[in-house]
């Protein structure tokens, strides 16, 4: 059975996860906050802002208006974890009871320190499903074989979801553990930050990927602290992801790692920064609230937050590695 699909963001993940599954849908509504956008996906089949070289499925097309969306079956969230709230405000007079969010953005929310499908819950009172993995929009965009991690406490959301996302080249792990899959997707920029610092540094290889063998196995740990399972971090949303952040320069935060293990720290309005900064400002908050130790948020912290030389900071993470 092919449903109606809503995709609300029309930026580079929002464009990819479309294309992706266009053919798997009946309609799939692309809704893009700015008209220009929405004129160049229906007038040229194009987003020429974030991928202008890629024709767009035949089954897209674009709406201007969140009321566009209300007879759709299944949304994926595709917008940055600060306009969550407000967007779900907006969609739970919108949409039908029986319509399934699926949240893709990887962020907490700033002050609550809430995860996005917490955010979800309490504007609507629906249980999200939630997608995480290593994801490279540009990729997805192509077509190009990826896999990824879907959780939610609904067996029967979890089926519907995989079903509209299942392509011969989109590869879907589903689970439970809705905690752990959101926080693998936060923790894992922390990460990213890290690996970027040590790289921007010059740090060998060996030492490296000794920090980055205690940052995983420190991943699992505070997932377990927040009441997920440690096994999920061997997943798509966990291992792969943590990977792709960390070891490659398409990541935004290993950039930022990068520049910071440089010595080059950047204007503090920069949204780059801000999203890598307030990752680390909350982890840190969560970690000493629960008492656990990390070396690798403490690293990131002390360089980003604190703008401690990258060198003391490394070895006082290696003294303790
Ligand atoms: N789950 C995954 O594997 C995965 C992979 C990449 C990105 N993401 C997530 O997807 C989200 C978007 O990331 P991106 O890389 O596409 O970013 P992006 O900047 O390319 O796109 C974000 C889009 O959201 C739009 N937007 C902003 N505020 C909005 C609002 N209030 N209403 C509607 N649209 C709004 C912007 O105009 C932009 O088009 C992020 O939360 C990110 O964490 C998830």
């Amino acid at each position: 059975m092919s449903l109606n699909v809503g995709v609300i963001g029309a930026g580079a993940m929002g464009t990819a996860i479309s294309q992706c599954i266009a053919p798997n849908t009946n309609k799939l509504l692309l809704y893009a906050r700015r008209k220009e956008i929405c004129d160049d996906i229906n007038e040229g089949h194009i987003n020429c802002e974030y991928h202008p070289s890629v024709k767009l499925h035949e089954n897209i097309r674009a709406v201007n208006d969140l009321c566009d969306l209300k007879d759709v079956d299944v949304i994926f969230l595709c917008i940055p974890s600060s306009v969550m709230r407000q967007t779900m405000v907006q969609l739970n007079e919108i949409v039908s009871d029986k319509c399934i969010f699926v949240s893709t953005a990887k962020g907490i929310e700033n002050k609550t320190n809430k995860r996005m499908s917490e955010v979800i819950k309490e504007e609507t009172g629906r249980s999200a499903v939630v997608l995480s993995g290593p994801n490279i929009a540009s990729e997805m965009m192509k077509n190009l074989p990826s896999a990824t991690t879907i959780a939610s406490i609904k067996k029967k959301d979890l089926e519907i979801v995989k079903s509209v996302l299942s392509t011969s080249k989109l590869k879907v792990n589903t689970n439970h553990d809705v905690i752990g899959t959101e926080f693998c997707g936060i923790i894992k920029n922390i990460l990213a930050i890290s690996q970027g610092i040590c790289k921007g540094m010059g740090i060998n290889d060996n030492a490296k990927f000794a920090v980055f063998t205690k940052s995983y196995n420190e991943t699992k740990c505070i997932i377990e602290k927040l009441g997920g399972n440690r096994s999920t971090v061997d997943d798509y949303c966990g291992f792969g992801d943590i990977i792709t952040a960390s070891t490659l320069n398409v990541s935004r935060n290993h950039t930022l790692g990068i520049w910071y293990g440089q010595g080059v720290y950047l204007d503090e309005q920069t949204g780059v920064l801000f999203e890598g900064k307030n990752t680390a400002i909350v982890l840190k908050e969560i970690c000493d609230k629960l008492n656990i130790e990390c070396l690798t948020v403490n690293f990131v912290y002390d360089v980003i937050i604190l703008k401690k030389s990258p060198k003391k900071a490394f070895y006082a993470l290696w003294e303790k590695l």
